[in-house]
């Protein structure tokens, strides 16, 4: 893999400074290497990393139940988790997929935005554009198993991808549903789903906070297959053995042309952008719509 083609999100020590101040508050590396594989088998707390059947590519398992919220510690995990697999030249492409039931993550950790002081809003932002930035331009080819729920910074995340295949179950929606909650998604979560649905579409599913069900969301474009629930890994791999059949410089430098101007719109205001959030979410009123919709989750379980 030619080093030219690698993309990069130019400045390496935003990753760093997020992963060891987080790595510091998580007290010691969790990474254990385990059975046969040795060195190419790892994991954290939450985020379970292993060497699928076919070889150079890797499965990673998100674990942080019960939803797989994005709280600071597991997106911290999961930034260093992929960086790892970045770093390891043995692999080509990733699986991202939910370790917990009828669930691929519930997006945003709420709790992580409400009631929190702002040097605590500022970090938490930080961590989540890191995040999209990482998966945005990952060299990998990122293909989401979808196999649950996946609201929201999950639908964030999933579209990050090359390939989203999603479950056919009534619990498997999909979406941007940020208006239900009173707040408004960010431009380059428009932006990223934008690029993958269109301007129309996006702007219908962004102002009614539209949770897509599977076969709705294969129209729309939002995922590109759905099949059964025991299927989802299989058609996984499937699909990740037709890609991995590009040379990847090729596929690399494609994937860079198709996503840098949307990375570097963020990238060129990641301070102007964590002001932003900061000042959005420290609003009395939207702290109000966040406590209203946390108690509406804890009400549903009666
Ligand atoms: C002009 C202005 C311009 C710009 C604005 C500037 C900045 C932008 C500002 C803000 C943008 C912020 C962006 C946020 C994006 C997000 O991702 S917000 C999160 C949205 N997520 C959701 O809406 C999902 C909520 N959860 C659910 O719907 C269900 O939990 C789910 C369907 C996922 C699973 O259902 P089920 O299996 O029945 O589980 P429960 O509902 O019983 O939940 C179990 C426990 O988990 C807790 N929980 C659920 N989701 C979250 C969450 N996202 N964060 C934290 N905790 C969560 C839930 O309360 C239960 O807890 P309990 O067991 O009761 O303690």
């Amino acid at each position: 893999m030619a080093l030219a083609v690698r993309m990069r999100v130019p400045c390496r020590a935003l990753l760093c400074a997020g992963a060891q101040l987080r790595g510091a508050a998580l007290g010691r590396p969790e990474w254990a290497a385990g059975g046969g594989d040795g060195a190419r088998r790892f994991a954290s707390l939450r985020v379970l990393v292993e060497p699928g059947a076919e070889g150079r590519v890797a499965v990673m398992k998100l674990k942080n139940p019960p939803v797989n919220s994005l709280s600071l510690d597991f997106l911290t995990e999961f930034l260093i988790s992929l960086e790892k697999l970045e770093n390891d030249k043995a692999f080509r492409g990733v699986v991202i997929t939910s370790d917990c039931p009828n669930v691929f993550s519930a997006g945003l950790d709420l709790r992580e935005m409400y009631g929190r002081n702002p040097g605590h809003y500022a970090e938490y932002w930080k961590a989540v554009q890191e995040l999209w930035l990482r998966l945005y331009l990952s060299n990998l080819v990122l293909v989401a198993a979808i196999n649950g729920s996946c609201p929201a910074g999950g639908c964030l995340m999933a579209l990050t991808s090359d390939v989203r295949i999603l479950s056919d179950s009534p619990k498997s929606v999909i979406g941007l549903n940020e208006t239900l909650l009173g707040i408004v998604a960010p431009f380059w979560f428009k932006d990223t789903l934008v690029n993958t649905i269109g301007h129309r579409a996006s702007e219908r599913a962004l102002q009614l906070g539209l949770l897509f069900p599977p076969a709705e969301a294969l129209q729309v474009g939002l995922v590109d297959h759905v099949v059964p629930e025991d299927q989802v890994q299989s058609m996984a791999l499937s699909v990740m053995a037709h890609w991995l059949a590009i040379p990847d410089h090729a596929r690399q430098l494609t994937k860079a042309m198709m996503r840098k101007a949307t990375a570097d719109r963020l990238i060129k205001q990641r301070e102007a952008d964590i002001q932003n959030f900061v000042s959005f979410i420290s609003r009395d009123s939207i702290q109000k719509s966040l406590q209203i919709y946390l108690e509406k989750l804890k009400q549903k379980k009666g």
